[in-house]
């Protein structure tokens, strides 16, 4: 890199901090952003003179936002040095420790998303700053009040500085997103962007919707006594603020691996979104000794997770027709390694997406894959395009049968029941584990029987013969009998399966089960007052069932008579006080609470989990807690096991 290259990389690296940190919007993956300010951290190793004095290398990170009112922190805050590899870890650790001490390491996740200052003065919370620049911030001590995991009063009266990380749980990102695009604004492109976004606002109100956590790592300012980062951080622990899990203390390379391994494998079953593990130096003598540079403690590392997110291209479109006719469209993207896995495709659920995301072919984009979650479009990275994208086009024609294409809201749908996408779907469907369970016959075999002409839809499956598989390619003896034979043992499979493989649009597997045991094979012949009857369920999925049974109903005999399937009919329970009541179980019982509840059903009473005002009865054991409570206080009546046995004889 030569230096006027170093001098539009700088301009670009700041221009990307500064949508990131200011308007929480990035206009890069971290991956490249960190990689440009690798490239720039070298320029600047090597020619100590033409550094430009801006450098995001130089300095931490944030800026603040002009409408906040602006406020210092009492000591500085800082940013982490960024390693990726066993190799880099043992680099920082030698210079850490230039006369080879053993030296103890205290190990914290690290949570992805705002750093908060608290101050507190006389045990009180007096001021919320964030990080800023790293001496000066925004002042958001209206919206750290909205916060419950932020203590308002502490046992410490000294003067003290906390710090920690403001996160939002993944669950609650989604439903932020959902509530944003039902308001017509863009969502957030991830977890991070929207604890920061959400922390940063003028009304606390909206602040307070957001259901924001504050995580405890640090401390700053104080008078406290501890040799320990670790014991300093139990005491911290002990004074109301929540504790993460996987704090660990180690002495060796080896062990820190082991835990870097370890929590990356534990980083999807975190609630909150993790981005690597902080390694700090646990004594605190040696901590002053190494101090700081520019930008972050010599006596700290943040040794960060292979990254979740990357930039790619937008190559393509393509259409899926589904077992009930929904066209949707999936992505196809220059392929990109994400954590181990090559990523070519990402789902964009519909049309709308594409509309929402503004997303053109050829664009530049962010894409997300995170555990086992399909991959997904984040971002356009609009900045970049040059003009020759291409607009996405809805369609008009079903891209398999070409027939018309039905405009449904924001569903896109192929009416033609013989279109061969929705057969081979919806056969795929029908076999499928949770359905009729037919071993063997998956994607590519129902592709090749219905592609052959062997089979037009479920019914044929059944008078399939060993002749009709023999000329078909990579079909041995073995694979025929094991095919024939896995279609002949789903004869006699129970009732609701049936009913739930038929892909009937709103009636899976637990409706399927309430009309199987109340009407068994009757059910080609109910009305909806019957159906309606049976709670749990409602309008749409009462015309959704009658509707296909208008339309298929010989089809539904024919196969019910090919099939012969298992009917368990749930015998009405007699009269007795709980036939029809609402019930809770607590505590502990002289059996387990899944046999009282099976027993309580049998006798017709839904068992619910939580006391309400409709609960009817709460049926305790030893040891009852909080539901007891609840109850007594709600006037719910409560009955010992020997009560409840009672009142049944
Ligand atoms: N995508 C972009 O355009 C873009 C732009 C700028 C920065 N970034 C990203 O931001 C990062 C740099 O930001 P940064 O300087 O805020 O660093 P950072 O977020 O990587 O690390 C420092 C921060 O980690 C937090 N933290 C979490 N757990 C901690 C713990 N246990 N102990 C101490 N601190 C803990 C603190 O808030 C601290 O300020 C880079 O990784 C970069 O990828 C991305
Ligand atoms: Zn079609």
């Amino acid at each position: 890199m030569n230096q006027l290259e170093y001098e539009k990389n700088i301009e670009k690296l700041i221009l990307w901090a500064k949508a990131y940190y200011v308007f929480d919007e990035p206009l890069a993956s971290d991956e490249e952003y960190d990689k440009l300010a690798r490239l720039c951290l070298e320029f600047e190793e090597n020619n100590p003179n033409l550094g430009n004095p801006n450098s995001p290398n130089k300095r931490v990170g944030g800026y603040v936002l002009d409408s906040f009112k602006k406020a210092n922190h009492l000591s500085r805050m800082w940013s982490q040095e960024d390693i990726f590899n066993k190799k880099e870890l043992e680099d920082w650790i030698k210079r850490a420790n230039k006369n080879g001490e053993v030296f103890e390491f205290f190990i914290q996740p690290k949570f992805d998303g705002a750093s908060l200052n608290l101050i507190y003065e006389n045990g009180k919370l007096k001021q919320a700053i964030t990080r800023g620049d790293g001496t000066t911030g925004e002042d958001v001590t209206h919206n750290a009040l909205t916060i419950y995991s932020i203590p308002l009063e502490i046992s410490e009266k000294s003067l003290l500085e906390i710090r920690g990380e403001v996160v939002i749980k993944k669950d609650d990102f989604e439903a932020i997103n959902i509530d944003r695009l039902k308001n017509g604004e863009t969502p957030f492109a991830n977890p991070r962007n929207a604890s920061a976004g959400s922390l940063r606002q003028l009304d606390s109100k909206i602040t307070a919707k957001r259901k924001l956590q504050f995580i405890v790592w640090g401390i700053g300012e104080n008078s406290l006594n501890f040799s320990k980062t670790s014991e300093l951080m139990d005491y911290i622990f002990s004074l109301g603020f929540y504790k993460a899990p996987m704090q660990e203390l180690c002495n060796t390379i080896e062990d820190i691996e082991k835990i870097y391994t370890k929590m990356v494998e534990k980083r999807d079953e975190f609630t909150m979104l993790l981005d690597g593990m902080v390694i700090k130096v646990n004594n605190i003598v040696t901590q002053n000794l190494l101090g700081f540079t520019q930008k972050f403690p010599r006596w700290s590392c943040a040794y960060k997770f292979p990254a979740i997110e990357k930039t790619t291209k937008l190559k393509d479109i393509i259409l899926q027709v589904g077992r009930t006719g929904v066209v949707t469209p999936v992505a196809i993207v220059e392929a990109v390694e994400i954590d181990g896995a090559v990523v070519e495709r990402a789902t964009l659920h519909n049309f709308d997406e594409i509309a929402r995301l503004d997303l053109k072919i050829d664009d530049e984009i962010i894409i997300i894959r995170s555990g086992d979650v399909i991959p997904k479009i984040t971002k356009v990275l609009k900045d970049r395009r040059v003009g020759n994208e291409k607009n996405i086009e809805k369609p008009t024609l079903c891209p398999d049968c070409k027939s018309e294409l039905l405009i449904e809201e924001i569903m896109i749908k192929c009416q033609n029941l013989d279109c061969p996408s929705r057969v081979v779907n919806s056969i795929i469907y029908f076999a499928s584990k949770s359905c009729l369970n037919i071993d063997g016959l998956g994607e590519k075999i129902v592709e090749l029987l219905v592609n052959e002409k062997k089979i037009y839809d479920i019914l044929d499956l059944y008078s399939l013969k060993y002749e009709d598989l023999e000329t078909l390619e990579g079909f041995k003896e073995k694979k025929i009998n094991n095919l024939l034979n896995a279609i002949e043992n789903s004869k006699q499979s129970e009732l609701y399966r049936v009913l739930t493989a038929l892909g009937i649009e709103h009636i899976g597997e637990v409706a399927s089960k309430m009309i199987c045991e109340k009407f068994g094979l009757e059910l080609v012949n109910i009305y909806y007052e019957d159906l309606i009857s049976i709670d749990g369920i409602g309008e749409q999925m009462a015309n959704s069932f009658l509707e296909f049974m208008r339309v298929n109903k010989e089809f539904v005999l024919k196969l019910f008579s090919i099939l012969n399937p298992l009917v368990k009919i749930k015998e009405e329970a007699k009269d007795n006080p709980f036939k029809n009541k609402t019930v809770v179980i607590t505590g502990t019982m002289s059996q387990s609470r899944d046999k009282i509840k099976e027993y309580l059903e049998n006798l017709g009473a839904k068992v619910s989990s939580s006391v309400s005002k409709k609960t009817d009865f709460l049926i305790y054991g030893e040891d009852a807690g909080s539901k007891y409570d609840k109850a007594l206080e709600l006037k719910v009546e409560v009955l010992s096991e020997k009560e409840m046995l009672e009142k049944v004889i």
